[in-house]
């Protein structure tokens, strides 16, 4: 190691008597007997075929910021800012290792790691030369490459074993035997100690209120275990041990450790205060602080490293107790407050700098070269055979199905909901119906009431049902789980028999009751109407709820164009007589196409209906269907048109249901394009600020409203800081 000056920090003439070494924990480590159990778990889970071995990933100068936004009520103003971090951070992860990502909470690590695996939030903006066996990275890479996220996402209704089987049907390599894929699901069970639990139901506080099952270590371990169930050449855990104890914890790593070893795998984890044993299990770690690399090598140098540096260690703290301790951030207000504490925030980055000048940095920037640059091995040779896409919608609706059939209140109450609602209106209008005038004016609510009650329960019900979903489909999607098409359809295909069912029910019990034209022919029309009314207004609650951010707001915008559609239906106003500028609406209006239809197929070809004996000439009275149909602006002629732009209607909902769902706000980006020139006309009146007059609060709560003037600014304002803190 080169001698590093570190004389910001009070030097220690005495270095501490450390009673167990990093080597020796290993070790003891490797001659125990858990881990010589678990050290052929490769060849029991299968060796790694079709994955080949493990792959090198290397990093350089990855920079990582956050495109942050000032939430105001009316987001589309809304002034986004970029927060930084991660800073020029390097590294490698070479085949067969197991690398640990370590440092204070908030100091980067899942960001690291997410970055590194293509698995970044959208407000994301990664910077950096990031390869995978020498070839630069691209989404793929979510493909041949394992994630075990933070937060646990199960379907809280299956059972473990269940889970496992529908993950494996949708993630391995479907060249695998049926047997295989068995074999693998139960040895990974028992290998994690959830073959007690295999037919216990996951759990989860569900909507329904329902008390999870299985413990949060427990889940961890599922996760772990959905992890590597395809057991991927490079594996990424974030926080695997988090929630357990430390025996469970030990045993955890220890897996990962025989698993690196006996199938070449690598797998890096962030991890948080790891007990020794754990430490010395690590090849190589990390360490980082405020975004930055402080150290990387082997635990044992990284304590060498830091004693260097002038750190002082008493004997009663472990090797990561120290090195968190040595980058510990400091509070808020005593960074803004203290002289003192300041000097240490700076220490960080001269710590950073001082690891760049020393030979561990040479020894990684080696490495990184050596596997940087070998392009011996092809990414692709790892790119296993994925699941067809229909294979994946079969077992997405087969799984939607079990869960719809495992929690069948939510369907029961819906369809009791519609018969209660269509037998107590069906009451109402019982014996009312009758040919003349007033016969007239209840038909046409009762019809009303058949469009209105297939609109309004089925729209909102969408809009609460994907934001419950996004986490799990995040979670899956980004493993390589299913594409979102397939996602997005298994869940129209899951909830349309029900939809459709509810549709059928009510408009046959309200019809019957009501006594609507009880003929077949009406009575088949009608139905078909209102089961095409039922499916645009999901449609449109898909396409509302994926589009807006939050619940409410979905449901403030939704709300005027729900109003529009139902006021321009006919009931409630001549549609003739709506002025030019606003008579285009009714081509918008799914109530007006499906309350036409139905009126139609109501009146058409009905004659003689009665009117007061001292009102046979008036104009108001309405002597049959036709003049009925005319009253309200409806054409006998229309009815193949109206279901034409009912389906119509439908597709373009779901299509922007689903762009918005694989790619979220796809609508306020188009809103957004729409309202740029007159925006930016606006905010260019805002005067400039001088970039080195700005403090750090200008990176944390910044006021720029352009993402090049944020990048730019930001540049200047780390150079300044830096500039000032290196003096
Ligand atoms: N999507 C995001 N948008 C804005 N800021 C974010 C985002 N994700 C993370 N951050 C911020 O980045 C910083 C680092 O977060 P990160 O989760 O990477 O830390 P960490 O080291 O993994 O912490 P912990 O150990 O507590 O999980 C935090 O200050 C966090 O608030």
């Amino acid at each position: 190691m080169s001698s590093t000056s570190c004389e910001y920090y009070e030097a220690t003439s005495e270095m501490p008597q450390r009673k167990t070494t990093i080597s020796n924990f290993l070790e003891s480590i490797r001659n125990s007997d858990d881990f010589t159990k678990s050290r052929n778990l490769g060849d029991e889970l299968g060796g790694c075929r079709g994955h080949g071995k493990g792959m090198a990933l290397t990093w350089k100068d990855l920079t990582v910021s956050m495109e942050c936004r000032n939430e105001k009520f009316f987001s589309l103003v809304n002034r986004s800012y970029l927060k930084r971090i991660v800073e020029n951070v390097s590294g490698v992860i070479e085949p067969g290792h197991l690398v640990a990502l370590i440092g204070p909470s908030g100091a980067g690590k899942s960001t690291i790691l997410s970055a590194l695996a293509r698995r970044t939030p959208g407000n994301a903006i990664i910077d950096g030369d990031v390869r995978l066996n020498g070839r630069r990275v691209d989404d793929s890479i979510r493909k041949v490459t394992g994630y075990m996220y933070q937060e646990d996402y199960f379907i809280s209704i299956l059972t473990v074993r269940e889970h496992l089987r529908f993950m494996s049907r949708l993630k391995m390599d479907r060249r695998t035997s049926r047997r295989d894929r068995e074999n693998r699901i139960e040895t990974l069970m028992n290998v994690l100690s959830l073959s007690p639990l295999a037919d216990s139901r996951i759990g989860g506080y569900a909507a329904d209120g329902q008390k999870g099952v299985l413990s949060g270590g427990e889940k961890k371990r599922l996760s772990f275990a959905t992890a590597i169930l395809t057991l991927p050449p490079l594996l990424f855990a974030d926080e695997p041990t988090t929630g357990l104890d430390s025996f469970t914890a030990n045993r955890l790593v220890s897996v990962m450790k025989s698993l690196v070893q006996s199938t070449g795998a690598s797998m890096i984890a962030t991890i948080h205060q790891p007990s020794p044993e754990i430490l010395a299990m690590f090849d190589t770690i990390y360490l980082v602080a405020e975004g930055r690399l402080v150290f990387s090598g082997t635990a044992d140098n990284a304590v060498q490293f830091l004693l260097g540096c002038g750190f002082t260690m008493n004997t009663t703290i472990t090797d990561c107790e120290f090195l968190l301790k040595c980058v510990a951030p400091v509070p808020y207000d005593d960074k803004r407050k203290s002289p003192t504490s300041s000097k240490k925030q700076v220490s960080v980055r001269k710590l950073a700098a001082t690891f760049e000048a020393s030979d561990y940095h040479t020894q990684m920037e080696d490495a990184i070269s050596k596997y940087g640059e070998d392009k011996t091995q092809s990414t692709t040779s790892f790119v296993f055979k994925e699941p067809f896409w229909i294979v994946k919608l079969f077992w997405l609706v087969v799984r939607g199905m079990v869960e719809l059939g495992r929690n069948p209140n939510v369907q029961w109450i819906r369809i009791g909901q519609k018969l209660l609602i269509g037998l107590t209106a069906g009451i109402c209008y019982f014996g009312t119906l009758k040919l003349d005038q007033k016969g007239v004016q209840s038909a046409q609510g009762a019809m009303f009431l058949l469009v209105t009650e297939n609109v309004f329960a089925p729209m909102y019900a969408v809009i609460a049902f994907f934001p419950q979903e996004y986490p799990l489909f995040i979670g899956e999607h980004r493993n390589g789980a299913y594409s979102p098409s397939a996602y997005y359809l298994s869940k129209i295909l899951c909830y349309g028999p029900g939809a459709i069912l509810e549709a059928v029910l009510y408009t046959s019990l309200l019809y019957a009751l009501a006594g609507l034209r009880l003929e077949l022919y009406p009575y088949i029309l009608t139905t078909v109407f209102t089961i095409l009314c039922i499916s645009v207004a999901t449609a449109v609650g898909a396409a509302f709820s994926n589009t807006f951010s939050s619940i409410p707001k979905a449901m403030m915008f939704l709300l005027p164009v729900e109003y529009i559609a139902m006021i321009t239906s006919g009931i409630f106003v001549k549609l003739s007589s709506l002025p030019w500028a606003t008579a285009w609406l009714k081509y918008t209006s799914w109530f007006m196409y499906t309350y036409e239809s139905i009126s139609v197929v109501q009146w058409q070809g009905v004659e003689n209906i009665a009117c007061p004996a001292n009102d046979t000439l008036s104009a108001t009275c309405l002597r049959n269907g036709h003049e009925v149909l005319e009253h309200y602006d409806f054409s006998e002629s229309h009815l193949i048109r109206n279901a034409i732009c009912l389906v119509v209607i439908y597709v373009i909902f779901q299509i922007l249901g689903y762009k918005s769902f694989a790619r979220k706000n796809a609508i306020k980006e188009i809103v957004f394009i729409i309202m740029r020139p007159p925006l930016h006309f606006r905010l260019s009146f805002i005067p400039r600020c001088n970039a080195f007059e700005l403090d750090e609060d200008f990176i944390e709560n910044g006021t720029s409203y352009q993402l090049e003037q944020s990048y730019d600014l930001l540049d200047m304002q780390m150079d300044a800081i830096e500039g000032k803190g290196d003096r």
